[in-house]
């Protein structure tokens, strides 16, 4: 199980300044009577949001490194209104504008599990348009101690319609794979927030290889 160090919840009334998650820097007087500011000392909460087209396993690596690291994890599905969860059962892709909404409730869901004291929270989101992606990425802007990580799942078309053919009662079926490649942005090379899970190997292969790379962002971070 990974150990995230003892941080102040977030959101909470404004603690006394040694306490404050992000220290402000500090100035040190030199010896020539010039002042140097020192790299400030930062303590983050993580947002995991684990993304990816229908298929790609999100659910499955979500709760798994959920499990792991000992943190609440968010079915981005649930979020969506039951007029989304129609349309997809029927066949019919969401657009941008059903999109919006969600997005924006899954970016504060977050962070109301953070504020309530979780040092962390894995969360399933397809956000396959990078514009989607900056929704997300937004979390900081209100909770200057947030990092935001994406896990972005990824194989080939082929592979996650056969899987979603093989699984069961669930409302999204597999002819929606096709529509979610169609409009996909895979994260580009700029996206530094991105951490690429190849997804084609069984799952114990990509929860071990999810799980390595999760643990590196947090020691890098
Ligand atoms: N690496 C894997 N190898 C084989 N099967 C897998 C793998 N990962 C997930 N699966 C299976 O593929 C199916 C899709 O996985 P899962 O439901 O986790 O994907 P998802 O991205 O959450 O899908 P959706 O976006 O449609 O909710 C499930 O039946 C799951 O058990
Ligand atoms: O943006 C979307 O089109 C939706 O989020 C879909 O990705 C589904 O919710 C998901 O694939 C089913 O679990």
């Amino acid at each position: 199980m990974l150990s995230y160090e003892t941080r102040p919840a977030i959101g909470q009334p404004a603690p006394p300044a040694d306490h404050l998650p992000i220290s402000p820097p500090t100035s040190n007087t030199m010896a020539n009577g010039t002042s140097q500011i020192s790299k400030p000392e930062t303590k983050y909460h993580h947002i995991w949001l684990i993304t990816g087209p229908a298929g790609c396993g999100k659910s499955t690596v979500a709760q798994s490194l959920a499990n792991a690291m000992d943190l609440p994890f968010i079915e981005g599905d649930e979020f969506h209104p039951p007029a989304n969860v129609e349309k997809m059962s029927q066949g019919i892709p969401l657009t941008d504008s059903d999109r919006w909404d969600w997005l924006t409730q899954l970016r504060e869901e977050a962070l109301r599990r953070l504020s309530a004291g979780s040092e962390g929270v894995v969360l399933t989101c397809s956000a396959l348009k990078r514009k989607y992606r900056d929704v997300i990425r937004v979390a900081p802007y209100y909770s200057h101690d947030v990092l935001v990580h994406f896990v972005y799942l990824h194989a080939r078309e082929e592979v996650l319609i056969e899987r979603v053919q093989s699984r069961k009662g669930h409302f999204m079926g597999a002819s929606m794979v096709h529509s979610q490649y169609s409009i996909l942005e895979a994260p580009g090379a700029d996206e530094t927030d991105v951490i690429r899970v190849d997804v084609s190997g069984s799952m114990e292969e990509v929860e071990r290889e999810a799980l390595a790379k999760v643990h590196e962002a947090l020691q890098e971070s």
